[in-house]
């Protein structure tokens, strides 16, 4: 029976993770590729006030509904459609906005902790860990937390040195031993985006999919 390609892409905030998913999803434009964030999948907490909400630690598992999100790879699997959610990074909470995703016959799964969760990681046929070094980690997060994601500089770094630091080494950081391709630096390195292209064609051909 014909089933979708997943591809589990993690790496720590900041690795690079989003511009190799971009990369591997731009060389597939024109075939039937989607992308899945798991930063999506942060839990509602419309029903905290604002300032509760900035002491949750969003760099924990179980920040993330992975049952939802499984529940949705699943249903892609099966070629049925889901409707995503959409977070709001400046309000810290789901919109009240749905995306309706139609299934594809590769799915990009992209996320901080998507290798941390066995069921996550079962249905995944090839998992990618983006390797970056922790201070080009911060100097890339710091630009686009202040730029994009409505942050000021103090509360990026505080965050860093309080939580995304430490919850890195103790559960992202782990996660690369799951790993069957680890790739240093991210979005720009082109041999690796390259084998990995290839590898998806030659799982899709498997499947009898192209
Ligand atoms: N190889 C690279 N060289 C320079 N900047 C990069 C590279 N990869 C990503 N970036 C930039 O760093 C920031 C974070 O990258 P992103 O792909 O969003 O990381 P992640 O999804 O892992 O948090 C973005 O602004 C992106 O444009
Ligand atoms: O409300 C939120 C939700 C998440 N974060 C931070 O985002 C990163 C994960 O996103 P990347 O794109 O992988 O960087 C995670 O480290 C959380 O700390 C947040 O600050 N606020």
């Amino acid at each position: 029976m014909r089933k979708p390609v997943v591809i589990g892409v993690t790496g720590g905030s900041g690795s690079g993770k989003t511009s190799v998913t971009r990369s591997i999803y731009n060389r597939f434009k024109g075939h039937s590729i989607l992308m899945i964030e798991q930063d999506s999948y942060y839990k509602d907490q419309s029903h905290l006030p604002f300032e509760e909400r900035l002491k949750t630690n969003y760099d924990h598992p179980l920040a993330f509904d992975n049952d939802l999100l499984f529940e949705h790879i699943q249903s892609l699997q099966n070629y049925q459609s889901i409707e995503k959610p959409v977070y709001d990074y400046a309000l810290h909470t789901r919109s009240e906005e749905v995306v309706v995703v139609e299934p594809r016959d590769v799915i990009i799964l992209e996320g901080i902790l998507v290798l941390e969760d066995e069921r996550l990681r079962s249905i995944m046929d090839i998992k990618l860990y983006v390797d970056t070094d922790a201070d080009i980690r911060i100097i890339r997060r710091l630009s686009r937390d202040i730029k994009e994601r409505g942050r000021t500089l103090d509360s990026v770094i505080d965050q860093y040195v309080n939580v995304v630091r430490p919850m890195h080494n103790q559960f992202i950081e782990p996660t690369k031993r799951y790993a069957d391709i680890i790739v240093p630096e991210g979005g720009h390195n082109h041999v690796a985006i390259d084998l990995m292209v290839t590898k998806i064609q030659t799982i899709l051909e498997q499947k009898s999919i192209l």
